[in-house]
C-alpha cells in the first residue's frame, strides 16, 4: 500500500482559500502514486494561530470538506484529509475527515487531547470524546491528532478497537521535534502498529514547525522521514506486517488488564 504524507506549509500570508486551492491541487497530484493521502493538523490556519479559530471555523460540511472530498475522488485515493476548525453546537472543534476514494466520508474524528493547557486550543476548542477507526482494504486505521501522541491509552484503545496503523495528523513545534520522533516510535512499538505522522512546515503566530513526517513501521523503525521544510513524503507500507510482528513477538497478549488502576502498596 502507497503512502503519500503531505507536509504543507502554513504561511500566515497566504490566504485560506489559497492553501485549501492549493493542498487539493498536491492531493490531485498523488493520483497514480498513492493508495492514502494524508495531510497535516489545523493546515488551512494552523494549529497555533488561535485569533484565526473562530473566524476561520467552518460546519463539517463547509469549503474545507467539499475541496477535499472532491480531490480525495479526483485522485482516487483514500484521504485522511487532516483536521479543520468545525463549528458545531455553538462550539469549535478540531476535526478530522477521511475521504474514500469515490469522495464519500469514512471516518471523522474530532481531537481528545487538546493542546495549550490555559490558552489556545485548550480553552477555544472543545475535547471530542469518540475513538475512531476507518477500513482501508487490508489495514484497520486508528485516528490520533497530534498532541493525542502523549497519551498512550488512546491508541491502545484504538488497538481495542481493532487497528493496525495509526495516522496522526500534526501542527508539532521544532522545539519539541525529538519528542516527536520519540513518541511515533513508541506508539508504533508497544502498539505494533505503522504510525503515519504528518506534520506542517514553515512558521506561523510565532512557532517554528517541525516538519519531519515520519513512517514508522510496526517493529519501530522509522522507513520514511521528511526534511523540515514543504514535502511529500512518500512511503509502502506492508498490510500483513502488523499481524506477523504480532504473532512473530506476542507481547500484546501479556498484558495485564487493570494493573493500571491506582492500588497502595503494602510496605511488609
Ligand atoms: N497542536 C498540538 O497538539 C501541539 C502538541 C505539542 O506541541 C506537543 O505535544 O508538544
Amino acid at each position: 500500500m502507497r503512502a503519500s504524507l503531505i507536509q504543507i506549509a502554513v504561511d500566515p500570508d497566504e490566504p485560506v482559500a489559497d492553501r485549501r486551492a492549493r493542498a487539493a491541487r498536491l492531493v490531485r497530484e498523488e493520483r497514480g502514486a498513492a493508495d492514502l493521502v494524508v495531510l497535516p493538523e489545523l493546515w488551512p490556519v494552523g494549529a497555533f494561530a488561535a485569533d484565526l479559530f473562530q473566524p476561520e471555523s467552518e460546519p463539517l460540511h463547509g469549503p474545507t470538506y467539499k475541496s477535499m472530498a472532491a480531490a480525495a475522488r479526483d485522485a482516487e485515493v483514500w484521504l485522511h484529509a487532516g483536521s479543520f476548525v468545525e463549528a458545531a453546537g455553538g462550539a469549535l472543534h478540531n476535526t478530522s475527515l477521511v475521504f474514500s476514494p469515490d469522495g464519500e466520508l469514512a471516518a471523522s474524528y474530532r481531537k481528545i487531547h487538546r493542546f495549550g493547557f490555559d490558552k489556545g486550543e485548550a480553552v477555544l476548542m472543545a475535547a471530542g470524546e469518540d475513538l475512531v477507526t476507518f477500513d482501508l482494504p487490508h489495514l484497520t486505521v486508528g485516528v490520533g491528532t497530534c498532541y493525542d501522541l502523549r497519551f498512550p491509552e488512546l491508541f491502545r484503545g484504538l488497538v481495542d478497537a481493532g487497528a493496525e496503523a495509526f495516522v496522526v495528523p500534526a501542527g508539532w513545534p521544532a522545539r519539541r521535534r525529538a519528542h516527536w520522533r520519540l513518541l511515533a516510535q513508541a506508539r508504533a512499538v508497544e502498539n505494533q502498529a505503522y504510525v503515519l505522522a504528518c506534520g506542517t512546515a514553515g512558521s506561523h503566530a510565532g512557532v517554528e514547525q517541525a516538519g519531519h513526517s515520519l513512517v514508522v513501521d510496526p517493529w519501530g523503525e522509522i522507513v520514511a522521514e521528511a526534511g523540515p521544510g514543504e514535502e511529500v513524503l512518500r512511503a509502502v507500507l506492508d498490510p500483513a506486517k502488523p499481524a506477523a510482528i504480532r504473532e512473530e513477538f506476542p507481547a500484546l497478549k501479556d498484558r495485564v488488564l487493570g494493573v493500571a488502576a491506582p492500588r497502595r502498596t503494602r510496605v511488609r
